[in-house]
């Protein structure tokens, strides 16, 4: 089967700046994926380049099985919210159903009224005079009438109250449900997305660290408790470690179970996720060579 996204070696230079750096990803099609990582990481220039805004420096990318951009064909496939929700300050809410409608030969006019209506957003609002939320929901509007297979969105819900996200990532579930879509949000904070993602991409200082679906992400970690300078059990990785004067606390990844009996092993589960992302993501993967215990690699 197609991959919705496959990049190898991807990177993107802006003059002295590497913003991004030897990405290699594969998301399969039908995927909810949560691109996350802090400031800078990349994960803009990694949307644009899917969307087709940007040319890579090196690597190469493909998106449902095709170079990102170019033909109209391709870009009709691929949605994009980029990160300000853009909107056109003067034009209403219905002339930007009818913008989207000129512009897209597969618009779907009743997804995109269906939808204004039970936001209750009055048509004839210009989008200037519209709440932040609001305004995000209508670009999500546009976005999702398109009916593209592959819906790109940056930090959608970064400015939005408690509320506003729980309805916009509704939008975003029901969409994926009813379009079989693949879907790509960006944030800096896996606890937006845990919910509705079931697959993760972490970026972090321009480098992939870590990717993959999260049922196989979550189960190929470990907590291991134990005895302070126990070695580390052998096909291991360390990714994140704390001390107390007796007792040493792990998180390693192991595909392999961990069988050694001098370490209490428990595995993760979803509520563990976000430790996990934030343990990957201040570069916390330590070398266990730095472990105040015997590697045993
Ligand atoms: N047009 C540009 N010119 C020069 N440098 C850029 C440009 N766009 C981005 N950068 C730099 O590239 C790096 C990655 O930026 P990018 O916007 O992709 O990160 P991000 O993960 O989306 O960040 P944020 O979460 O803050 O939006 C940063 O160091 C940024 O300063």
């Amino acid at each position: 089967m197609t991959a919705a996204i496959e990049t190898v070696g991807l990177g993107k230079r802006y003059g002295r700046v590497q913003a991004l750096d030897d990405c290699t990803v594969t998301v399969p099609t039908g995927r909810v994926v949560g691109l996350v990582g802090p400031n800078g990481a990349g994960k803009s220039t990694l949307l644009q380049i899917l969307a087709g805004l940007l040319t890579p420096t090196t690597g190469s990318v493909s998106v449902l099985g095709s170079p990102p951009g170019g033909r109209p064909e391709q870009l009709a496939r691929v949605g994009f919210v980029a990160q300000d929700t853009p909107t056109y300050a003067t034009l209403t809410v219905s002339d930007h159903l009818r913008f989207g409608a000129h512009l897209n030969p597969g618009w779907d006019q009743a997804l995109a009224a269906d939808r204004i209506k039970r936001l209750g957003l009055d048509p004839a609002q210009r989008a200037d005079r519209l709440s932040g939320g609001q305004r995000a929901q209508l670009a999500l509007t546009v976005a999702m009438a398109k009916r593209p297979e592959l819906l790109l969105l940056d930090e959608p819900v970064a400015s939005l109250d408690p509320l506003a996200r729980r309805d916009f990532l509704g939008s975003v579930m029901e969409f994926v449900a009813d379009h079989d879509a693949t879907v790509v949000l960006s944030s800096h904070v896996v606890a937006d997305l845990e919910r509705i993602c079931d697959h993760l991409v972490l970026l972090s200082a321009s480098h992939v660290q870590v990717a993959g679906d999260v049922e196989d992400l979550l189960s190929s970690h470990h907590r291991l408790t134990g005895r302070r300078r126990s070695s580390v059990p052998a096909g291991s990785d360390v990714v994140s470690s704390g001390h107390t004067d007796r007792q040493s606390t792990l998180v390693v990844r192991s595909t392999a179970p961990v069988l050694d009996p001098t370490w209490i092993v428990d595995s993760l589960d979803l509520e563990d996720l976000e430790d996990l992302v934030l343990a990957y993501m201040s570069q916390d993967v330590v070398d266990a060579h730095d472990l105040p215990m015997e590697a045993t690699r």
